[in-house]
C-alpha cells in the first residue's frame, strides 16, 4: 500500500480517524516490543501532515535522534515489518539507511539533524538538484551542542533548510536550560496564544491576515522571538501539532521560501494515551506495558545496575557533602532519581550536553568536589576531548559512573557500549574499572570513596539487573582490592582473564571444563602479577570482555603474553534482547566455550606460554 498516496487522497475527517488507527498500532505493538511510545504518539499528525506536502522519498525529510519515527516508517513502506521493531532480524528503532530510502541519514544520537541536513543541502546544490531539505527536531535535541554549532553555520552557508521544532517541553525529563525556556515562552505566551485562537473563528482573509501581522508581532514583543532571526531564519509558529490542516497549510507556503526557516509546533508527548500522557518520562522509553492499566510489565525482585549505582550513591552522600551527581538528559535512565529527589542542590542536569557535563564535572573536581558523571557509555564519546584536555592532563578526580557499558539489546547499534574501554584506556591517568555483578558494582563504588580519590576514574556496567535486594547487599558490603585481581577459580590447562559482569559467563564455562578463571575488576592499571602467574601456569590464555576487542583490556593483557582476546570482534552488532545478541555474538557460556574449542583446534598458541616468562 501506498500511504503517502493514500493520506493525500484523504480528507481531514478521514485523516483524523487514520491518525488514531496509527496510535492504536504503535500503542499494541510497543506493549509487547517497548519502545520510544511516548515520543512516538506526539507525532503523528505531524508527520501526517509534512507528507501530505513533503514526499520522503523526493524531498529530503532528516529526523534528530530517529527515535520519534514510527509514523514515518508505518508511512514509507514498514506498515507491515512494524511488529517486529526493535526485534532481533526486525526493523530498527531509529532511522537507518538500509532499511528504507526513505531513511535520510542514520540517527540514534541527539542533535544530529541540521548539520546533516546542511551537508545534504551542499551535495544536492553542487548537482544542481532542486528538492527541499527539512529537518524535523525536537527542543531538548534542539539545545544540544552540535545542533547550536549547526544551526550557527545556516546563514553563512546561504542554507534555505526548513527546520521543524516539535516542542513538547521535555527531554526525556523535563526539558532543562535557558534555550528550552525561550522556547517553553513561545510556546504558551498569553497574549499571542489568545490572538491565535481568535484567529482560529472563521474570519474573512484579509482579516487573518491582517491578525496575522498583529501576532507576529506581539510574539516578537512578548517571547523575545529574535534568536531565530538574528541568526538568519525566518520563524513561524508555533502551530497546534494536532491540526493536520493547520500544519499543512503553514508546511505548503514554507515548502516555496527561498529562505531557512524555523517552524515551532507545540505537541503534547504521549498524546492520546492517557498514561504516556500522564507521565511522559516513564513512556519515553517504555519497557513492555499493559494496555489497560498502563502498568509495565518488568520482573519483580529485580535490580538494575544502574538503580544500584544510584541507590549506593545516596548513601554514600548522606555522609559526604562534597558528592556532587551530573546527568546529561539522563536522570531516569541512570538511576539518579533518588539522588535528585534528596540532595536537589547537589544534582544537575545540564541537558543533553555531554562535553560540557565532562568540563563541567572538571570545575568541580578542581575546586575540592567529588562529582560523579553517570552518562551512558556510548553518550560519553561525546565527550573525548574533554575527557583528555579536561580531565586527563591536569589529573582531575572525576568518577565517571559509565552506565550501558557492552551490548543494550534493543537499541541497537547506535547505543550498544562497546568503545569505552578502548576510549578510555589510552587515555594517560584515567583508571577503569568493571564490576562483576551488581554487589561487586556497590562495593567498588564504596571502596572509591572510601580513600581519597586521586585520578580521574571511570566504573563500567551493562544495562541489566539481577535478582535480589537491597537489604541483602547492603549486609554483605565490603572494600574491595581495586586494582589486583581475583583467581575465582584455579583450573588446568585453559585460563580466563575476564572483566566485567560477562566473568559470570566465563565461570559458567570454566566451570564445566575445569578451566582457571580470573576476574580483572580493574582493566587499567593491569595486575601484571597475575598475569605473569597465568601466563606461566597455562598453555592456553584467554580474555574475555563486553566491547571491541580492537584496542580493548585484551590487548593490555597482550602486551605481556601470548594470549587470544574474545570479545566483539570489529563490527556494529545490530539490535535484539541483550540475551539474544549476547548468544548471537558468542559472549554466553556456549559461545565462549565454543569458541575457546576452536581456537585451541585452530593451534594458535605456542605449546605453553611458560616460554614467555
Ligand atoms: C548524544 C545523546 N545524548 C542523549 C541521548 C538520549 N536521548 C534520546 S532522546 C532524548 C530526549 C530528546 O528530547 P526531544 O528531542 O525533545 O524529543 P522528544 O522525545 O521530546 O520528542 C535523549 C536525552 C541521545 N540519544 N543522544
Ligand atoms: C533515544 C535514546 O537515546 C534514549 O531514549 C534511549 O533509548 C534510552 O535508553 P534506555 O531505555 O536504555 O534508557
Ligand atoms: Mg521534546
Amino acid at each position: 500500500m501506498d500511504y503517502i498516496k493514500k493520506i493525500r487522497e484523504m480528507n481531514y475527517k478521514d485523516l483524523n480517524k487514520f491518525a488514531q488507527q496509527i496510535r492504536e498500532y504503535i500503542i499494541d505493538v510497543i506493549s509487547r516490543n517497548g519502545g520510544h511510545l511516548a515520543s512516538n504518539l506526539g507525532v503523528v499528525e505531524l508527520t501526517i501532515a509534512l507528507y501530505r506536502v513533503f514526499n520522503p522519498f523526493e524531498d529530503y525529510i532528516i529526523w534528530d535522534t530517529g527515535h520519534q519515527t514510527y509514523t514515518h516508517k508505518l508511512l514509507t513502506g514498514r506498515w507491515e515489518l512494524f511488529p517486529s521493531i526493535r526485534k532481533f532480524g526486525g526493523i530498527s528503532g531509529y532511522t537507518n539507511i538500509a532499511e528504507s530510502q526513505a531513511d535520510r541519514f542514520g540517527a540514534g544520537h541527539v542533535g544530529t539533524s541540521i548539520a546533516a541536513a546542511l551537508g545534504i543541502e551542499q551535495a544536492l546544490r553542487k548537482e544542481n538538484k532542486k528538492v527541499n531539505v527539512v529537518v524535523v527536531i525536537g527542543d531538548g535535541a534542539f539545545t544540544s551542542g552540535e545542533a547550536l554549532e549547526a544551526l550557527n553555520q545556516i546563514k553563512s552557508l546561504n542554507s534555505k533548510i526548513k527546520i521543524i521544532v516539535n516542542s513538547n517541553s521535555m527531554s526525556i525529563s523535563k526539558n532543562v536550560g535557558g534555550l528550552s525556556h525561550f522556547l517553553d515562552n513561545l510556546r504558551t505566551s498569553k497574549v499571542y496564544l489568545d490572538i491565535k485562537n481568535i484567529m482560529k473563528r472563521n474570519i474573512s482573509e484579509p482579516l487573518e491576515d491582517e491578525l496575522k501581522r498583529i501576532r507576529d508581532a506581539i510574539k516578537v514583543t512578548f517571547s523575545g522571538d529574535d534568536f531565530f532571526e538574528a541568526l538568519g531564519l525566518k520563524h513561524l509558529g508555533p502551530l497546534n501539532g494536532h491540526n493536520i490542516q493547520e500544519m499543512e497549510k503553514v508546511f505548503t507556503r514554507v515548502k516555496d521560501y527561498d529562505y531557512p526557516t524555523v517552524i515551532t509546533v507545540n505537541t503534547i508527548k504521549g498524546k492520546g494515551y492517557n498514561s504516556s500522557e500522564d507521565d511522559p518520562e516513564s513512556f519515553h522509553s517504555a519497557s513492555k506495558f499493559d494496555i489497560s492499566s498502563g502498568t509495565f510489565l518488568s520482573k519483580s525482585g529485580f535490580i538494575s545496575y544502574s538503580e544500584a549505582f544510584g541507590n549506593i550513591l545516596v548513601k554514600l552522600a548522606e555522609k559526604d557533602e562534597h558528592i556532587i551527581a551530573i546527568t546529561a538528559a539522563m536522570k531516569t535512565g541512570t538511576g539518579l532519581s533518588l539522588f535528585a529527589q534528596k540532595f536537589p542542590d547537589r544534582f544537575f542536569d545540564l541537558g543533553i550536553t555531554e562535553q560540557s557535563c565532562v568540563t563541567f564535572a572538571g570545575g568541580l573536581a578542581i575546586s575540592g568536589f567529588k562529582p560523579v558523571f553517570a552518562v551512558y557509555s556510548t553518550f560519553l564519546q561525546r565527550g573525548f576531548d574533554q575527557l583528555i584536555h579536561d580531565i586527563a592532563l591536569q589529573n582531575l578526580p572525576v568518577i565517571f559512573a559509565i552506565d550501558r557499558a557492552g551490548v543494550v539489546g534493543e537499541d541497537g547499534p547506535t547505543h550498544h557500549g562497546l568503545f569505552d574501554i578502548a576510549y578510555l584506556k589510552m587515555i594517560p591517568n584515567i583508571r577503569i574499572l568493571a564490576p562483576m555483578n551488581i554487589q561487586d558494582l556497590v562495593n567498588t563504588i564504596y571502596t572509591v570513596f572510601k580513600f581519597p580519590i586521586d585520578a580521574p576514574i571511570a566504573i563500567r556496567y551493562p544495562r541489566d539487573s539481577e535478582f535480589g535486594d537491597f537489604k541483602k547487599i547492603y549486609d554483605k558490603i565490603q572494600l574491595v582490592e581495586l586494582y589486583k585481581w581475583e583467581i575465582l577459580r584455579t583450573g588446568k590447562n585453559v585460563a580466563i582473564i575476564s572483566t566485567g559482569t560477562i566473568t559470570q559467563e566465563a565461570v559458567k564455562a570454566a566451570q564445566k571444563n575445569n578451566w582457571t578463571v580470573v576476574f580483572a575488576r580493574s582493566i587499567k592499571p593491569v595486575d601484571i602479577n597475575t598475569i605473569k602467574w597465568v601466563l606461566n601456569n597455562h598453555n592456553y590464555v584467554f580474555t574475555l570482555e563486553e566491547g571491541t576487542t580492537y584496542g580493548g583490556f585484551g590487548e593490555s593483557v597482550a602486551r605481556y603474553g601470548k594470549v587470544t582476546i574474545l570479545g566483539i570482534e570489529d563490527i556494529f552488532p545490530t539490535h535484539g534482547s541483550r540475551r539474544e545478541l549476547l548468544k548471537f555474538l558468542k559472549l554466553d557460556k556456549d559461545g565462549i566455550e565454543t569458541k575457546i574449542f576452536e581456537s585451541i583446534e585452530r593451534g594458535q598458541y605456542y605449546e605453553n606460554a611458560n616460554r614467555i616468562w
